[in-house]
């Protein structure tokens, strides 16, 4: 792990907290060996300088998709990165070429579709995000270039998503690999049909995973010259074999169990089977279903898979017939035989499950109930026939349901090996290793000792690959890595498999001693490996045992060990069914001389996988190894959960940590010169002004840091742990003064720019107040104008009204009097008229009157003139004359005094 080296006041750290593991706070005042820290929770605490890390303030908001990427390699520093990115759902992330791989809990199918499968298709590692198909594309990539065989190792615990993630990998490599024109049942087609009928034979609900293997696997897949599948074997390891007869609540029994009682009903009416609820086998557990599975499916498909990897439909009838055998047996009971010690079936029921067991194996129900009730004792002299108590039979039983399993499950394997075929002529392999995870429960037993023995032969050999790749890319870049420590855990190794004086040896040793008891054997632990660190004999206990693994302390309570170490069949049991009537179940128990000319030799269950492991660890050495190590981020089995404690847990048993650990011991930071230029150059401001080279400039600016053991390669600097931390401390104090400065004159100008905003934004605001001023009271004058207007307007309307109304008034009235005046004036002339006319006419008629008159006068003086004045003519003449102007004198003074009225009436 990267030291914590230089941690001032005002450093961004991660301090240790017991719910989060690591929190982040900064450092706010240090006294001597103690820091106070201000938590991110607002809490403060005080922690040893010596225990917080520093943290990274430029890691990028995402996370980064290589923890070498990350400037300080460190826990808390690998832990947050992880949590960052699975919150976005970023599940993968490498460490160099190890990939991690954190369970989503939730379908991700965008992930694995086949455009996803395109996009890797042959492009370089590291060029894609992190992701699995990245590992099987290298692995196919180094083996079509190199012409070597590659492996790629699935670890992780119990539902961390091992077996899907060997899924998409065998995917990856049958779509990389596959005849997409080929006839009938591919290699590859067989090799992924493979899985389904393994995990029906193979896989159960636990509490930590509905669908958990429950052994280990090794999947070698050969490729021909042209990098086509042309093969494929699969190795199994260690079937958990007491789940056959021993389940506890919350979790099942295999799942073909389930499969075969939701089978058709005259399936089952064949095999005589009734509700799983029924059988001794399954009810042990109340969990039946699990959610969202169909067993009825499931059968079917199963059914479909056996029918893709070759196994025929006869040999289908009797695997299951072999099933149910077992179910079968599971309810044979027993009471106490007449004879002491003795036993004999319990009752009718116990009877016809007998009977069903014998029928469906094909053996002698007389002789099944012989062998399940008694034992055979050879001795020198004689051979004795014993009975077994009703426990010891029931012991017997289940020995023979367990013994019966593991060798249909060995006999499955076998055959989908046949059938799938193996190409001889092929050099090339792909391995892919899906194998349990570090265990370490309250009770640890033989199984969990096995596992976790596997887990430290991976160990090693994931050390020394991690620790063989850093030395490349040291060799790589000429540097020289001669004294860095191999960090190996082959001393835990020693203490379990040495030859002589190791745990297995001393196991065996016991086992083949019929004296020997779990007692015995522990205290033959203590006694050996008193003085062993890696061995420790814990308090209050008798036998159990505490060995010091490499993910930590796991106590193992020895009382089964031996039982569950001995490979042994009893003779009876095999007797019995390699004489079954049934060639596929007298095939799974070849007879003794087959067998013993097999293994002369005492076997163990621990020998025989020890040896298992050696065979796989040969092969895994002879192949370019990658790793991918699945975390499962919670026990809820949820998404979007990401426990802390679980994680880091895993990460160090899953070895990510002593990866973490092996790079720190080297030489864990490295940048390249212009990172490190980019980054540092504020450190020595004057070196970059005097153009060095950039390996000289990186190594100026580390010789006036005064750090020493760093190492400058071809391209990059390579930093010891803790060096990082030490100059990215010196740059935040130079970082520091100059943010002081840059703050000062920032701070100024921001105060300045702050004035002058708010001086123009004032005058702004005042020009506007008087703009909106000026234009109200412009508005209230237009208003006021308008109203005059308006009432100007209005009151000329009025007027004009009134006006028009006196006008018209006047005029009428005018009208009236002028009328009434015309009247009386008209009356008055008419009259006058009258008057005139009358007067006139009167005078007229006056006159005319005088005129006759006088013309009666003239007439009558004329006619006497005339007689007179024949005379005097001319007298009368003059006289007549006379006369007439007189007349007209007198007509013209008339007329004169009438014309004014004349006037008037016209
Ligand atoms: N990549 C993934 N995408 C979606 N779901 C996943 C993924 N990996 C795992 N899971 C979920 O997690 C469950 C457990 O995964 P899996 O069976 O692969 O775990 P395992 O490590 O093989 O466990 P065991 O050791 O018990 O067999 C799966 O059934 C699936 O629901």
């Amino acid at each position: 792990m990267g030291k914590p080296v230089t941690i001032v006041v005002g450093s961004q750290i991660w301090v240790e907290n017991p719910e989060l593991v690591w929190i982040d706070g900064e450092v706010i005042n240090i006294k001597g060996e103690d820091a106070e820290i201000q938590i991110s929770n607002g809490n403060k605490v005080v922690a040893k300088v010596s225990k917080i890390y520093p943290k990274d303030m430029e890691m990028p908001a995402g996370g980064v998709d290589d923890m070498t990427k990350l400037s300080y390699l460190h826990e808390p520093g690998v832990l947050c990165n992880l949590a960052t990115r699975y919150e976005s759902n970023e599940i993968y992330t490498y460490t160099g070429n190890i990939l991690i791989a954190i369970n989503p809990f939730q379908s991700l199918s965008h992930l694995y579709d086949t455009v996803m499968m395109e996009r890797y298709n042959g492009v370089p590692f590291g060029e894609l995000g992190p992701h699995v198909f990245a590992i099987a594309d290298a692995a196919y990539r180094e083996m079509i270039n190199e012409g070597k065989s590659n492996s790629i190792l699935v670890s992780g615990e119990s539902g961390a998503g091992k077996t899907e993630t060997t899924k998409m990998l065998m995917r990856y490599l049958a779509y990389l690999g596959g005849n997409a024109a080929a006839e009938g049942r591919t290699v590859e087609q067989q090799v992924l049909e493979s899985n389904p009928v393994l995990e029906a034979f193979g896989n159960a609900k636990t509490v930590k995973n509905n669908n958990s293997s429950r052994f280990g696997k090794f999947v070698e897949i050969q490729f021909d010259k042209r990098g086509r599948i042309s093969g494929a074997a699969i190795r199994t390891y260690l079937l958990e074999r007491s789940r056959v007869c021993q389940i506890s609540d919350l979790e099942r029994n295999y799942h073909c169990f389930y499969l075969l009682c939701a089978a058709p009903e005259q399936e089952k009416e064949k095999y005589k089977l009734g509700d799983p609820k029924s059988y001794h086998y399954l009810n042990q557990s109340n969990c039946y279903q699990l959610d969202g599975i169909s067993d009825e499916h499931n059968y079917l498909s199963t059914r479909r898979a056996m029918d893709v990897v070759g196994i025929s439909v006869v040999e289908q009838e009797a695997i299951f017939s072999v099933v149910a055998a077992i179910l079968h047996l599971g309810n044979i009971d027993f009471a106490n035989g007449e004879d002491n010690d003795s036993s004999v079936l319990k009752n009718d029921e116990s009877l016809f499950h007998l009977q069903m067991t014998a029928e469906l194996l094909m053996c002698n129900p007389r002789a099944l109930e012989d062998a399940l009730c008694k034992r055979v004792m050879v001795t020198p002299e004689e051979i004795i026939k014993r009975s077994l108590d009703p426990h010891g039979a029931t012991v017997s039983r289940d020995g023979l349901a367990k013994t019966i399993y593991s060798r249909l499950f060995d006999w499955l394997v076998d055959k989908i090996n046949v059938s799938i075929g193996q190409d001889p002529s092929s050099k090339c392999l792909i391995g892919v290793l899906d194998i349990y995870g570090f265990e370490s429960f309250k009770t640890n037993s033989f199984e969990q000792f096995c596992i976790n023995y596997t887990n430290e032969k991976l160990q090693q050999h994931f050390n020394k690959h991690v620790f063989k790749s850093e030395q490349e890319e040291y060799t790589r870049e000429e540097i020289d890595w001669s004294y860095i420590e191999f960090v190996d855990n082959k001393d835990v190794l020693d203490l379990i498999e040495q030859k002589k004086g190791g745990i297995i040896a001393l196991l065996d040793e016991a086992c083949m001693f019929p004296k020997s008891t779990h007692d015995t054997f522990s205290q033959k632990l203590y006694q050996t490996f008193k003085d062993n660190k890696r061995f420790i004999k814990p308090k209050l206990t008798r036998s159990d045992f505490t060995i010091v693994h490499y993910a930590g302390e796991v106590q193992y309570q020895s009382d089964q060990f031996l039982d569950k170490n001995k490979d042994y069949i009893v003779p009876e049991h095999r007797d019995l069914l390699s004489a079954s009537k049934c060639s596929f179940v007298a095939g799974l128990f070849p007879s003794l001389t087959e067998e013993a000319a097999k293994s002369s030799k005492f076997s163990s269950i621990s020998s025989r996988f020890k040896l298992q492991l050696q065979h796989l660890m040969e092969t895994l050495n002879a192949t370019e190894p990658h790793y991918i190590r699945c975390i499962k981020p919670n026990n809820v089995l949820k998404p979007a959960i990401f426990e802390n404690i679980n994680v880091v847990q895993q990460l160090h048993s899953g070895g990510v940590l002593e990866a973490v650990r092996i790079k720190c011991a080297g030489y864990p930071t490295y940048r390249s010169f212009f990172e490190f230029l980019t980054r540092f150059r504020i450190l020595a401001p004057e070196v970059l002004k005097m153009d060095f080279p950039e390996n000289e400039a990186c190594e100026k600016i580390l010789e006036k840091m005064g750090l020493k053991g760093y190492q400058i390669g071809k391209t990059k600097v390579f930093l010891r742990a803790g060096q990082m931390a030490e100059l990215d401390a010196k740059r935040a104090l130079m970082l520091g003064d100059s943010a002081k400065v840059i703050q000062r004159r920032g701070r100024t100008h921001i105060t300045r720019r702050k004035y002058v905003s708010i001086q123009e934004a004032s005058i702004c605001v005042q020009s506007f107040c008087r703009g909106e001023l000026v234009r109200k009271l412009y508005k209230l004058k237009k208003r006021v104008n308008a109203v005059v207007k308006i009432q100007k307007t209005a009151r000329k309307r009025l007027a004009r009204k009134d006006y028009i109304k006196i006008l018209f008034s006047s005029v009428v009235l005018q009208t009236s009097l002028r009328a009434m005046v015309a009247r009386d004036e008209l009356r008055y002339r008419v009259k006058v008229a009258i008057i005139i006319q009358t007067g006139l006419r009167a005078m007229a008629a006056r006159d005319a009157f005088r005129y006759r008159v006088n013309a009666a006068v003239i007439i009558q003086v004329y006619e006497q003139w005339l007689l007179v004045m024949l005379l005097d003519v001319e007298c009368n003449l003059s006289r007549e004359l006379l006369f007439r102007l007189t007349w007209k004198k007198q007509k013209e003074k008339r007329q004169q005094s009438w014309s004014p009225l004349c006037k008037l009436i016209n």
